[in-house]
Order: structure tokens, then sequence, then C-alpha cells
């Protein structure tokens, strides 16, 4: 007997969370919840603004018609939906089948977006490989290259992750890398994105020795992983991507092409970062995944993210939109 519950729900954000050109005061989503005999599978559709081309209301729509035809059928196609849709509804049924394994990798590369200063001692504390994401490009490219180059001379072992999110023109990430002394590029671990195009990016990263990975491009209509000269990962968002089975395609073809695979949040509840990290650990075991995104929150979602301090709000709390 299949059994479906949709739950609407609504957690606030931290002051000051910017996605973009609006402020995410309060982040929302769907919660769906299926039942088959004893079991049970959980999965989030949460589109994020600015980013997603589908809204709430719409994935909403969507994944009530999909589930009463699933409950109706058991069809599980996941071919025309929206990205949020497919990964929330592919994510519940896999858990459903037992399929996705428990064991999550809940290391954080950590997120600086305030005092370098603080990011130091974080990455000081922190045993093992030494990673850390920088957002760049959102003030002087000559401040953000002068920063980079301070962390990498404070902790030599250290391996960057910046991310400029398509900000630069060519000048400007030139600016930067005048600024990253050619023997410290190699603590750039990679740059994601640091230009307006793809070929401006690629083109930066041969001229600069400063590896670059694909984030974006990733959701470019056409896109295929390739391994390029200067390019060094892909960053696979699946709120954003779609199902299961397309993200874990294109973590097999970047694997197969030399490329680092990284899952990475899209600011998705505490409930699906936590699924979140049992699929990077299951499909990509050594990398550190880009979920360090709790932070932006002021509460969790049913199940806490480890060491996370924040209040949880169960979902029996939250809306039920709709159940069969
Ligand atoms: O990728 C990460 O490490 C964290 C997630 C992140 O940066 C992000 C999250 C939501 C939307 C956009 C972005 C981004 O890559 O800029
Ligand atoms: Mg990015």
């Amino acid at each position: 007997m299949r059994s479906v519950k949709l739950y609407r729900y609504q957690l606030p954000m931290d002051t000051g969370v910017i996605l973009r050109t609006q402020r995410l005061v309060t982040r929302e989503g769907w919660v769906v919840e299926l039942r088959d005999g004893d079991a049970i599978g959980r999965g989030e559709i949460a589109p994020l603004p600015e980013f997603s081309h589908e809204t709430l209301e719409q994935a909403g729509e969507q994944a009530q018609a999909w589930l009463a035809n699933w409950q109706a059928t058991g069809e599980q196609d996941f071919g025309e939906l929206y990205p949020s849709v497919a990964f929330g509804l592919s994510m519940a049924l896999m858990e459903l089948a037992g399929e996705l394994p428990v064991e999550g990798n809940y290391q954080v590369a950590p997120l600086c977006s305030g005092d370098p200063d603080d990011l130091v001692v974080r990455l000081n504390a922190m045993s093992g490989d030494k990673i850390a994401k920088i957002k760049v490009g959102m003030y002087e490219a000559v401040r953000d290259g002068i920063v980079a180059n301070m962390f990498i001379e404070a902790i030599p072992e250290v391996k960057l992750r910046l991310d400029a999110n398509r900000q630069w023109t060519p000048t400007k990430a030139h600016q930067f890398a005048k600024y990253v002394k050619p023997e410290h590029r190699s603590g750039i671990a990679f740059l994601e994105e640091p230009c307006t195009t793809p070929e401006e990016s690629l083109a930066f990263a041969q001229e600069t020795g400063i590896n670059i990975a694909w984030d974006e491009t990733v959701r470019d209509e056409g896109f295929e992983v390739k391994a390029e000269p200067g390019v060094a990962a892909i960053v696979i968002k699946p709120t954003l991507v779609g199902s299961v089975a397309r993200c874990i395609e294109l973590v097999e073809q970047a694997h197969a092409q030399g490329l680092t695979a990284i899952i990475s949040s899209s600011m998705e509840s505490s409930l699906g970062l936590n699924q979140l990290a049992r699929f990077a650990k299951w499909q990509t075991a050594d990398v550190i995944p880009g979920l360090d995104t709790m932070q932006l929150f002021k509460a969790q979602l049913e199940q806490a993210w480890p060491e996370c301090e924040l209040p949880v709000m169960p979902l029996s709390e939250q809306e039920v939109v709709w159940q069969q």
C-alpha cells in the first residue's frame, strides 16, 4: 500500500542572506513523505529563488500531480520534471527503497563570507585537509587577490576553493590573479566561474595557471563534461540539476574524465542537507562536499545537522498540504 504526504515548510533565515539581488528572509519548500508498507522515504523540493527557473508554486503543483500518479500506478519517470522536483522525488524513492546509504560525509569546507581572520582560526583547528571556500567577485578584484594570497601565506598547506559566480570581466579576473603570487597559485584548488562566459574563464585558467571549476556552466543548455586544460572540477547542486540518476551520471562522467565532482548545497533545509551528505559520501567518497550552509539559517527541519545548535522544527509542525 503506497501513501503520500506533502508538507510545505518555512524556515527563518539568518539576517543578511542575499541571493543575487534579493534578501532571503524565509526559506520555503516542500517535503514529500512516501510510505510503502513499513518503509518510509523523504525528499525535499525547494526551488532556490534567483537560481531555479521554477517557482515554489509550480514545483508544488507538479510534484502533487506526479505523486498522485505514482500512488495510483507506481510509475517512476522523472524525464519532464523541473530539476528541484526531479531531485526531491527521486531522493524520496531512493530512501524508500533503502538505496541511499546511511553514512554521510559531514566534513565541510568552511565558507568565509566575513572576516578572513575568523577563517584562519577555523582552518588552524581543522585536522586533515585544510580546505576552505571563499566568495570572491563581490568587492574589488584586487582585494580578493590580496585576501587569497594572505591565506596561502598564513596557512601554506591550505587548498582554497574560490567562487566568483561569473562576476569578473577578463580584466578584473587578471587584476585578481596579479595579486596571487605565482608560487601561491597551487594553493587554489580551483576558482569557480571567474568570468561572465565559459570561454573567458577557460582562457583565464590557461593564462594564469589557476585551475577553475564549473558550477553555473553545468546547468547551461548543452553542457558536456569534458577534461580541458585548467579545468579541475565540476560542482553539482542537485536541486538545480535534477534527478539522483542525472547527478550520478554527471559524477561518473567527471570521474571518467579525471575531474573532481563536488556535491554542493542549494540552501536546502537540514533535512535535504543530511541527504546530500549521504549522497556525497556514497558518490564522491574522498571529496569534501560544499555543504556549509546551515549557518545561513535560524532553524533546522526535523533532523539536526551534526554539531549545529540551531533549534530543530519537527516536520509534524509544518503544514500538510496534501495526503493520500
Ligand atoms: O557550493 C558551496 O560550497 C556552498 C553553496 C553555494 O556556494 C551556493 C549555494 C546556493 C546558491 C549558489 C551558491 C554558489 O555557488 O554561489
Ligand atoms: Mg558557485
